[in-house]
């Protein structure tokens, strides 16, 4: 039995409290300090699927300057915002209205509105250039008109956070005991969705039907995701059944593995339920970015976390094909 399979079947997924790890070691020349970082990051996808990071390095500036753009983006009238739904993009980019996207098939409709675009350059290219291999997701941004500095300030971050993303692969990759370039050859295009989102308060009677974001799990390989300082409402679920707060700390940012790498993985990473509820009587802004692999990509479970005791638990799909159906079903195309 590989030590991964082993891990797994010795995984504790009763937490009550999610890890906090030290990227300070992340590009150390020294290997045994990256295996080391490689461990940690190992037992809290086994065990948590979640995990804070410290000292990932992206400057506060960014974020407060993507912070302040989400909410001059925010504060428009709706109908502003609606001349860029998502509903009108065959890629599923733009605008995202407040109860349009449903999580939780059990529940009616998210307490969210968002806004959603993928990788592009800053300087748009002279001729509009497709990506080879976007396969089902293929197709561009769409940005709203007439709001300065919008653009620059959200892809301010969100190229800050991709290449946080690109030096997170082969972390995961030493994890799985596999080559750190690994994921290289599969991320050459990847996916990196980001989504600024805004959560109004909820107070009085909450119908637990309709909260900021129902219970979900994510789609891609890993997210991302900043979370607006002194507001709870972050919820992750362990096997007990117990929604754990994941508030946001002071210097950190949230990482938790997606479906993609659960499946690339045969569920020993674990990619947890997670439900956000905004009760805290003030606007709440959050910004997740998925990481998927290329959309070409088959989905194929790694070797070492199969076993005879563990088959393959996953149809192999395209990671594109994938994505799609999911978002299909989250906005209801
Ligand atoms: O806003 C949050 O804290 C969570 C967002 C989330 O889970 C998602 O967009 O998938
Ligand atoms: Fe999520």
């Amino acid at each position: 039995m590989s030590l991964l399979v082993e891990a797994a079947g010795n995984a504790d997924t009763n937490f009550s409290h999610i890890p906090i790890i030290d990227l300070s070691d992340i590009s150390s020349s020294d290997a045994s300090r990256r295996r080391a970082l490689a461990d940690a990051i190992r037992d809290a996808c086994i065990n948590v699927g979640f995990l804070y990071i410290k000292n990932h390095g992206i400057p506060e500036s960014l974020l407060e300057d993507a912070l302040n753009a989400s909410k001059d983006f925010f504060s428009q009238p709706v109908e502003k915002k609606m001349e860029i739904d998502i509903r009108n993009t065959p890629n599923f980019k733009g605008y995202t209205a407040l109860l349009s996207s449903n999580n939780d098939p059990e529940n009616a409709g998210d307490m969210h509105e968002g806004f959603e675009f993928g990788w592009e350059e800053l300087e748009a290219k002279a001729s509009d250039e497709k990506r080879a291999n976007d396969g089902a997701m293929a197709g561009a941004n769409v940005w709203p008109k007439d709001l300065p500095g919008f653009r620059e300030n959200v892809l301010g971050y969100y190229y800050a956070a991709v290449n946080l993303g690109k030096n997170l692969f082969p972390l995961f990759a030493l994890a799985l005991d596999l080559p750190e370039d690994f994921f290289d050859d599969k991320t050459k295009n990847s996916a990196d969705i980001m989504r600024v989102l805004h959560y109004p308060p909820q107070t009085g009677p909450v119908d637990n039907r309709v909260i900021g974001i129902g219970a979900h799990t994510d789609f891609e390989c890993f997210t991302i995701l900043w979370q607006e300082p002194g507001i709870q409402a972050l919820q992750v679920l362990n096997t007990q059944k117990q929604w754990i707060d994941a508030p946001p700390i002071p210097g950190t940012l949230v990482v938790n593995i997606g479906d993609q790498l659960a499946r690339w993985t045969n569920d020993v990473f674990k990619s947890t339920v997670h439900r956000a509820v905004n009760r805290t009587g003030v606007r709440r802004y959050s910004i997740p970015l998925f990481f998927g692999t290329d959309y070409d990509v088959r989905l194929e479970p790694i070797l070492s976390c199969v076993s005879p005791e563990r088959p393959p638990k996953y149809e192999v799909v395209t990671a594109g094909d994938y994505v799609k159906e999911r978002l299909k079903a989250t906005y209801g195309h």
